[in-house]
C-alpha cells in the first residue's frame, strides 16, 4: 500500500469493445480483490489505433498510463519509443517477480522480443485470423457444412455457388491488411518486407509488388465486382456482418469467437486460413495485443512498487486459470503453454469443435521462417492505412490491383524512409 494506507493505482488504457473489453476489465477487477496492495484502473480508450495515438500523447504530456494495451502493429513503434516504455524483461529484473517468460509459446514471444530474445512486452491477448463460415447459408447452397476449402480456388467456386442460391454477401473480410496482405504473405512464405520482414533492422523496403500479391488483389477485385466479396471497411469495420448473419464467410480475428458465440443465430464453424494450390502452408502470424509498460513522461519514471504492482497484475493475468478462462471465453490464444495445457484437460477443445483451429493454424509447418516470423515496421499504423487506402481505390475502380500495389509500395517506402529517420539513433 502507498503510505497514505491507499492501494497504489496502476492506470491500464485498452482498446477492447465489449464482449471481449468488460472480460477484460474483469480479470483487473479480480486481481484487485485478490490484493490489497495494488489497484489498476482500466479504461477503455477507443481502437487500438486511438488507444496507441492517445498513449503516446499522455507520455509527451507526462500522463501516460502504466500499462497500455497495443496492437501488435504498433510493436516496431514501441521498440524504438526509448524511455516511454519500460521492457518487460528489465522490470522483472528490477522487481524479482516470477513470470516464467520460457512459458510463453513461441510465436508470440518471438514477436515481442529483442533480437538477442529479451522480453520488451507482456505478451496477452494474442489471435490469429482465421476463417468463420455459416453452416446454414453452405446448407442451402448445397455445400459440405463440415468442411471449408483449403485453397482460395476452392473459396471462390464455394462463392459461386453461394451466390448462385441467392446469397448477398458470400465472403467479406474484417482486417483487411492483415487477412488478405499480411497473413497471406506469411502462409505462402513470401516476403512483406526486406530485412526479414523488418526484424533485422529498420533499413527495410516493402516488397507488395510480388506476383502473389498481384494475383490475390486481382482476384479480390474481381471477386468484388462480381458480387462474390463485399469489402465492408477498414480494420475491424466488418466483424458485424458475419455475426449478425449478413456474409457467409468471413476472415477475421479468431477473438471474434466470443462475440460470434453470444450473437450468431445459426450453424457455423471456424477453419484455417486458405492458401493458393500448389502451397505448402506455413503458420499463420499473431494479431491481437500485447501489454506495453510505459513511463509517465519524459523526466517522470516510475517508483519500483508501481513496477512491482504492473509485474504482479501481469502475473496474474497471465496465470494458467486467468489465461484459460480468457482464452475460452474469448477466442484469443492461450499464450502460455500451461494455459494451453489446462485447456485442453478441461477438455475444452473436444467440447469446442474448432477451437483450436488458430493454435493449430499458428503452430502449423515448424519453426517459423523470416517471412512468417511476424512483421516489424516502423510506422506501420501509418502503412496499413495506406494499404487499405489504396485497397478502396482499386475496389473502387479507381485504379488496377497492380497500381494499387505500387502505390502502397512507394508510399509504404516514404513512411519507412521517414520513420527510420526521426528513429536512427533509438
Ligand atoms: O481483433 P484482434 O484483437 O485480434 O486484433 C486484430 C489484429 O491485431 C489486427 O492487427
Amino acid at each position: 500500500q502507498a503510505p497514505s494506507g491507499q492501494p497504489i493505482e496502476l492506470q491500464f488504457w485498452h482498446g477492447l469493445t465489449p464482449p471481449a473489453g468488460p472480460q477484460l476489465e474483469q480479470i483487473a477487477t479480480d486481481f484487485n480483490a485478490s490484493q490489497n496492495r495494488y489497484k489498476v484502473v482500466p479504461s477503455f480508450r477507443g481502437s487500438y489505433a486511438e488507444t496507441v495515438v492517445a498513449a503516446i500523447a499522455a507520455f509527451r504530456a507526462n500522463t501516460a498510463p502504466h500499462i497500455v494495451q497495443m496492437f501488435e502493429v504498433g510493436t516496431g513503434t514501441m521498440m524504438t519509443a526509448g524511455r516511454a516504455v519500460k521492457p518487460l524483461h528489465e522490470m522483472l529484473a528490477e522487481t524479482g517477480v516470477a513470470i516464467d517468460t520460457r512459458d510463453f509459446i513461441g510465436p508470440v514471444a518471438g514477436y515481442y522480443s529483442t533480437a538477442d530474445g529479451r522480453l520488451m512486452a507482456m505478451p496477452f491477448n494474442s489471435s490469429t485470423a482465421i476463417a468463420f463460415y455459416n453452416k446454414d447459408m453452405f446448407q442451402r447452397a448445397g455445400l459440405d457444412t463440415n468442411t471449408f476449402p483449403q485453397t482460395w480456388e476452392g473459396v471462390e467456386q464455394a462463392m459461386v455457388k453461394l451466390k448462385a442460391a441467392g446469397i448477398a454477401c458470400p465472403m467479406t473480410t474484417s482486417w483487411p491488411s492483415w487477412v488478405m496482405v499480411e497473413e497471406l504473405l506469411a502462409i505462402h512464405d513470401v516476403p512483406l518486407a526486406s530485412r526479414a520482414n523488418g526484424f533485422e533492422g529498420l533499413n527495410t523496403e516493402l516488397n507488395l509488388t510480388n506476383p502473389l500479391m498481384v494475383k490475390h488483389l486481382e482476384n479480390l477485385v474481381r471477386w468484388q465486382r462480381d458480387g462474390l466479396f463485399r469489402y465492408g471497411g477498414r480494420d475491424s469495420t466488418a466483424d458485424p456482418l458475419f455475426s449478425a448473419g449478413e456474409c457467409a464467410i468471413a476472415f477475421g480475428s479468431s477473438g471474434l469467437r466470443g462475440r460470434i458465440e453470444r450473437e450468431a443465430r445459426f450453424q457455423w464453424g471456424a477453419a484455417m486460413l486458405p492458401y493458393y494450390e500448389g502451397t505448402t502452408p506455413r503458420n499463420s502470424i499473431i494479431g491481437g495485443a500485447a501489454l506495453w509498460s510505459m513511463n509517465r513522461g519524459p523526466s517522470n519514471t516510475r517508483s519500483t512498487e508501481e513496477w512491482r504492482g504492473v509485474a504482479e497484475f501481469f502475473r496474474y493475468a497471465t496465470s494458467p486459470a486467468v489465461m484459460a478462462k480468457w482464452h475460452q471465453d474469448t477466442g484469443y490464444v492461450p499464450v502460455t503453454r500451461a494455459a494451453y495445457e489446462l485447456s485442453r484437460s478441461q477438455n475444452y477443445y473436444a467440447r469446442n469443435p474448432g477451437a483450436d483451429v488458430p493454435i493449430e493454424q499458428m503452430l502449423r509447418g515448424g519453426e517459423p521462417t523470416a517471412n512468417s516470423r511476424g512483421i516489424r515496421l516502423g510506422g506501420f499504423i501509418e502503412i496499413r492505412n495506406i494499404v487499405q487506402e489504396e485497397m478502396e481505390r482499386a475496389f473502387q475502380g479507381g485504379q488496377t490491383a497492380q497500381q494499387s500495389l505500387a502505390n502502397m509500395n512507394t508510399r509504404g517506402n516514404q513512411v519507412l524512409r521517414n520513420f527510420e529517420r526521426t528513429n536512427r539513433n533509438n
